[in-house]
């Protein structure tokens, strides 16, 4: 089912979308070519692990034939669907797939889309929109998201602690702006406008060693009620949860396995960040600007990945339109600028 909606349905649609534009996407799922390996991620309700079927966490990622396509110019339109090493097949959240494909890419820029303003400090209450945020902070903040607000900061977070372990990170600072997009017109103001230059405020702050939200979210507790209850809910908990939560014991082993996968695309310990100005950072381009995009280490070829880049955004902004959201906010997480290690 997850396979024939992600895959079969979704996947095609944004291909369809982005192709419209030229021969440019090629749609590919985590398990083409071992791509991504997953794991069972049970839900944390008061400290204890439930099970919630076939859901898994991306533990490994072997990004060669998403390299392979973008070096030929292609934009890869990667199903969050993995491989387990146990021969099933996990639903894996789209957020975090992307967080950990942006790390095994060495990607320069994560940008996570929503249907938002950008991350509110006090929501359902309020929709004032947080500007920026440290890791420390996001990390704090976490337990207390709910939605698809979760699984993107917990991406942002995971990505900002693999790509600023050992080595000296420039802009390590998480941004949330939005840029707000009306598409109710007929022609939609960019939604990839520039973004403000970060401040100062603290780059270089030392991640959170184990980037993995706590043992007990809300959203876990919800989801975990949702699939105990057997209730019929969103997409999400639809295919979320097969099955009945299982003993005590497998829950552990579930878990032990998570931790296993946590640790090998996880932030590795003892890393401590560098004090570097935070004002190399590059501002967001707007549409139709070919800006050269390199990854951290400048290993890019600049021509190629500039107007792909640029195809690129004409095109994806074409096909989040064609999604007929109102408003599309996005969520820059990691944005590295030149790292010198
Ligand atoms: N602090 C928060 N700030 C903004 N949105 C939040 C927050 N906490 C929860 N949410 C929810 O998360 C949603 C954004 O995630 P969404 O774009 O729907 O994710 P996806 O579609 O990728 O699952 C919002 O519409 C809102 O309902
Ligand atoms: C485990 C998990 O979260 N799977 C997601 C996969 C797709 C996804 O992430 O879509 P959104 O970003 O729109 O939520 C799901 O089944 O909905």
């Amino acid at each position: 089912m997850v396979r024939m909606v992600l895959t079969g349905r979704v996947q095609r649609e944004l291909v369809g979308h982005i192709n419209t534009h030229g021969p440019l996407a090629v749609g590919m799922t985590g398990e083409d070519a071992h791509t991504m390996t997953a794991v069972r991620r049970p839900a944390w309700v008061d400290g204890r692990a439930v099970d919630i079927g076939l859901v898994g966490d991306v533990v490994d990622v072997n990004p060669r034939a998403v390299r392979t396509l973008l070096e030929q110019g292609h934009i890869p339109v990667v199903s969050p669907v993995a491989r387990g090493e146990d021969a099933q097949v996990y639903n894996v959240n789209a957020d975090l797939a992307a967080s950990a494909l942006a790390v095994a890419l060495d990607a320069a820029r994560l940008v996570v889309l929503t249907d938002v303003a950008g991350l509110y400090a006090d929501w359902p209450h309020s929709t004032e929109v947080i500007e920026q945020l440290t890791a420390d902070e996001l990390a704090a903040l976490l337990p207390g998201l709910a939605a698809g607000m979760l699984p993107k900061m917990e991406g942002c977070l995971r990505a900002y602690a693999a790509a600023c372990t050992g080595r000296t990170c420039s802009t390590a600072v998480y941004r949330t702006h939005c840029c707000g997009v009306s598409w109710a017109g007929t022609a939609p103001a960019p939604w990839f406008c520039r973004s403000t230059t970060p401040t100062s405020r603290a780059p270089g702050r030392v991640p959170p060693e184990d980037p993995t939200p706590s043992q007990g979210s809300r959203e876990d507790a919800r989801v975990a009620a949702r699939v105990q209850g057997g209730r019929p809910g969103r997409r999400r908990e639809a295919h979320a949860g097969r099955g009945e939560p299982v003993p005590q014991e497998e829950a552990a082993a579930a878990d032990r396995r998570g931790e296993q996968g946590t640790h090998r695309l996880g932030a590795r310990p003892g890393h401590r960040g560098t004090q570097q100005p935070a004002s190399q950072s590059a501002a967001l381009p707007v549409p139709g600007h070919a800006e050269v995009v390199e990854n951290a280490r400048g290993t890019a070829t600049p021509l190629r990945a500039g107007r792909v880049y640029a195809q690129g955004q004409a095109a994806l902004q074409d096909a989040v339109g064609s999604l007929g959201h109102d408003e599309v906010g996005h969520v820059g997480a990691i944005e590295r600028g030149r790292s010198s290690a």
